[in-house]
């Protein structure tokens, strides 16, 4: 039997009320991404692309539809279910890196593995193995502060992949940084994506990042084109 989809979106929506006005994000997306397959979800600002990634992140509720993850129906469950299928199958990169300030590389990219369970040792390796391949291997020690912002964000995105989630969810990873850098740590994020076998869902405007995915989705007025 094959695996089942790490994500499958069955008639999501999302609205929301705004001064008695009622605004209809989502209207309906179905979506469905492969094991290891990378999407981009590109749209225009206020598309609803990071409402998309909220649903799909089970940070929040409010959506109607139904999210499966992983072949479980999340839609389904309760708070602490959502937690544990978040932790155990998903990874986060955000536009700002939001790595812990007082800490400085590996232990950003060590400590979630710790969370999860795994031994310290384990998780220094890994963690200066996946830095080393984001050429972060003589940055391990720098605090966030005493890092560009190109590698903030690689080490967010070793961060994001240290649990071998089975997706990675990002909204405009490379969207704070300059062309020529949003390409270089865009490279390395996809190498190391694809090299984990991980698969990613990334919102984004930008059409030259995209076409570097697998396939490309876009959000217009609330369904997926
Ligand atoms: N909590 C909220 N309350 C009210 N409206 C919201 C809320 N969150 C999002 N919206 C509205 O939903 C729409 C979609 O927002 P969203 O942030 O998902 O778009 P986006 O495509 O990610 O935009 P951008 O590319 O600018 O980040 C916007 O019109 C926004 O104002």
């Amino acid at each position: 039997m094959s695996s089942p989809a790490v994500v499958r979106l069955t008639d999501l929506t999302r609205s929301f009320e705004q001064g008695g006005v009622r605004i209809e994000v989502l209207r309906g997306v179905n979506l469905t991404v492969a094991p290891g397959e990378i999407v981009a979800l590109l749209g225009p600002s206020g598309s609803g692309k990071s409402t998309m990634l909220q649903a799909v992140g089970l940070l929040e509720g409010g959506f109607g539809g139904k999210i499966e993850i992983a072949g479980i129906d999340a839609s389904a469950l309760p708070p602490e279910g959502r937690t544990k299928l978040r932790r155990d199958h998903l990874g986060f990169v955000y536009q700002f890196h939001h790595l812990l300030p007082d800490f400085n590389a590996i232990e950003n990219v060590v400590i979630p593995q710790l969370v999860a369970g795994r031994a310290k040792g384990e998780a220094e390796e890994r963690a200066r193995s996946i830095l080393s391949s984001l050429g972060l291997g003589h940055r391990l020690d720098h605090r966030p502060s005493q890092l560009s912002g190109g590698e903030q964000q690689r080490v967010a995105v070793g961060r994001a992949l240290a649990n071998q989630p089975q997706l990675v969810l990002a909204d405009e990873p490379t969207g704070n940084l300059d062309e020529h850098t949003a390409d270089i740590v865009l490279e390395q994020f996809l190498a190391l994506v694809r090299g984990e076998g991980s698969a990613a869902l990334v919102a984004t405007h930008n059409e030259r990042l995209a076409a570097r995915m697998d396939r490309v989705v876009r959000l217009h007025e609330g369904v997926l084109e």
